[in-house]
């Protein structure tokens, strides 16, 4: 990311990656990190035909459920933080109406496959979220999530054992096809890792110490 954010109003962090990963769980690790530094934040979340994340987010109880707005992106979802971002970006303007000045909007998109990526036009800065148990090749095959995205998360390391997978190749070779970019690895289960996304965004995207 440049360091000026292309818009006016909140910071715009997305979550992509393919289903199952760990996005919706990820963000409810997130939430009440953010919500504990003070940060004033809201959510996004896109579904293919429910509001099933949405719905699962606001009755977490982690933030206030009027703060998590639902997108139905139909049968595509990348289309809707990809190639017309206009219901997100306007959901975004919603929520900052109602609760601004906001500082951060978390955009979770719908699970697609390893070629999704969010536009920048909708987001400063997006994590692609791949996880141990959809097998250890996923980084090997260069997707254009996992190349390009701003941090790459490996989520689901408790589960190596259970599959065969051996983490430290797995992270070697994360590290080789990202090319020195942010990659970082958690357990979205227990929170082991999360502290180190949040930092991170908080640094990187809202410019704090
Ligand atoms: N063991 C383990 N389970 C996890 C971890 N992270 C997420 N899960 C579980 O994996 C399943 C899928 O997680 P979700 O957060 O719903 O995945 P998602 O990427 O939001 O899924 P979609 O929205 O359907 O694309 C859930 O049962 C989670 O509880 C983890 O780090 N370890």
């Amino acid at each position: 990311m440049s360091g000026q954010l292309g818009h006016s109003g909140a910071a715009r962090v997305g979550i992509g990656g393919p289903v199952g990963s760990g996005k919706t769980r990820l963000l409810e690790q997130i939430i009440p990190r953010f919500i504990q530094r003070g940060t004033n934040i809201a959510v996004i979340t896109n579904d293919l035909v429910t509001h099933e994340d949405a719905i699962r987010v606001r009755r977490s109880g982690l933030i206030a459920p009027e703060r998590v707005l639902a997108v139905e992106t139909g049968a595509c979802p990348h289309s809707a933080i990809r190639e017309d971002p206009t219901l997100n970006i306007q959901a975004a303007d919603l929520l900052e109406e109602r609760f601004g000045p906001l500082d951060l909007i978390l955009i979770e998109s719908g699970g697609d496959n390893l070629a999704s990526s969010f536009s920048l036009d909708l987001v400063d800065f997006w994590l692609f979220v791949i996880d141990v148990a959809g097998g250890d090749d996923i980084p090997r095959k260069r997707g254009l999530g996992v190349m390009q995205c701003d941090l790459l998360v490996i989520n689901k390391t408790d589960l190596a054992p259970y599959v065969g997978v051996d983490l430290a190749r797995m992270e070697q070779e994360a590290r080789q096809v990202r090319n020195g970019r942010a990659m970082l690895m958690t357990n979205c289960a227990t929170g082991n890792g999360v502290d180190q996304i949040v930092d991170l965004i908080a640094r990187e995207v809202l410019f704090e110490d």
